[in-house]
């Protein structure tokens, strides 16, 4: 029997300490926004085409200057080593080998240069973003930039939908507030903050504007991308500041509970975008036809926070190989079944409302 995503993320249960599954798995308050990323996507369906001709299917996109071989990508987690002794590297090595792109961040357990080193050795061009938390002072943030860029990263996310960290009542619960001794976030060592056994703590910045997005753009000819935009008016303003690339994501219902589905907020900010940079998605992505939709109603590609967790968790590189071989082989059976042949064959016309008789928009 072939592992589904369910079957690793069980296997993810048994071996991981309650505290720590609970910290992959959970969300802020009373985890709706958590629920509703894969309830809305069972929400709506596809409306397949037939007789378009497809012979053959090319999944691969280009972001940002980066080939991915399919639109789906790996979104920033937390502590890699929490869920799997070789941590973020063995993730970077199951990317490469997937041809796609692995966003590692702040938050490793596992410094940049080697997570981009790890990548390397398995495919040369392999591609790896670095997601930041802009910090208060903008010299920080600049340090962790030139590591990034030292490293070999290729882009920047910047996530802003985190003003102030999300309450999250399991860890309340549990008491879970700190790594375990040997575990540390070590792309914040050798930063004001930081003392010879201890990094410095991540800060959320509740005080950033536009501007701080401005000065880091000068500083760095990395493409920056947005993580966390929900809001059309963001949208347009990003894009008017010439921000890269937009990551529409609610932190997988980690952050504002009361925020909508990631899926239910992608469609107003692609209108407003209207394909002048890419779009992409994360948030209850679970299944290839849920890349689809995505796809369908405007992103470029999507991205996958905790299936990642759940097969390092199962079975280190291997368990994230299997999770990404997944998502690509249900997306190109999706999309053949949609008579399409590469991405862009994915339109809004494709998706309509599940429980409504007519469905969907007019098309
Ligand atoms: C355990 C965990 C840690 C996360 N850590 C970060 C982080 O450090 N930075 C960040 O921008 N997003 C972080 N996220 C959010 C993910 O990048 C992503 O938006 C979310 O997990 C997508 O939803 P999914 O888990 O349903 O695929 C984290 C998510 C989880 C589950
Ligand atoms: O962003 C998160 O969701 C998250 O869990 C986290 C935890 C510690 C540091 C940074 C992010």
């Amino acid at each position: 029997m072939i592992p589904t995503l369910t079957d690793l993320r069980e296997r993810a249960r048994k071996r991981l300490d309650p505290r720590v599954y609970d910290f992959f798995e959970g969300g802020a308050g009373g985890e709706t926004a958590l629920h509703e990323n894969e309830a809305a996507f069972r929400r709506l369906a596809l409306l397949p085409r037939v007789l378009r001709g497809a012979a053959t299917r090319d999944l691969s996109v280009t972001l940002c200057g980066d080939r991915l071989a399919m639109p789906v990508l790996v979104s920033p987690t937390a502590f890699h080593r929490l869920a799997h002794p070789e941590g973020e590297p063995a993730t970077a090595r199951a990317t490469a080998a997937a041809g796609t792109v692995l966003v590692t961040g702040m938050a490793a357990t596992v410094p940049v240069a080697e997570v981009t080193a790890a990548a390397r050795a398995v495919q040369a061009d392999a591609a790896v973003w670095f997601q930041l938390y802009l910090q208060p002072e903008p010299e920080v943030t600049l340090a962790l930039v030139r590591r990034a860029e030292r490293a070999g990263c290729t882009a920047l996310v910047v996530t802003v939908d985190s003003p102030v960290f999300g309450r999250r009542e399991r860890d309340a619960r549990h008491g879970f507030d700190d790594l375990p001794a040997g575990l540390a976030a070590e792309n914040m060592r050798g930063l004001p903050g930081a003392t010879d056994d201890r990094p410095r703590d991540i800060a959320m910045s509740p005080g950033l504007s536009w501007d701080d997005l401005r000065r880091l753009r000068a500083q760095t000819r990395l493409p920056v991308l947005l993580k966390g935009i929900l809001h059309p008016g963001d949208a347009r303003i990003a894009v008017a500041e010439g921000v890269d690339g937009l990551l529409v994501s609610n932190h997988g219902g980690r952050q504002l509970d009361a925020a909508p589905a990631s899926i239910e907020a992608l469609p107003a900010v692609a209108e407003a975008v209207a394909g002048r940079i890419p779009v992409l998605l994360d948030g209850g992505v679970r299944r290839g036809s849920d890349a689809a939709v995505a796809l369908a109603l405007g992103a470029s590609a999507v991205g996958v926070g905790r299936p990642v967790l759940w097969g390092l968790a199962a079975d280190g590189e291997k368990g994230v190989r299997h999770v990404l071989e997944l998502l690509r082989a249900e997306f190109d059976h999706v999309l053949a079944l949609c008579g399409g042949g590469s991405p862009a064959d994915l339109g809004p016309d494709l998706v309509v409302a599940r429980g409504s008789v007519r469905g969907g928009e007019a098309r």
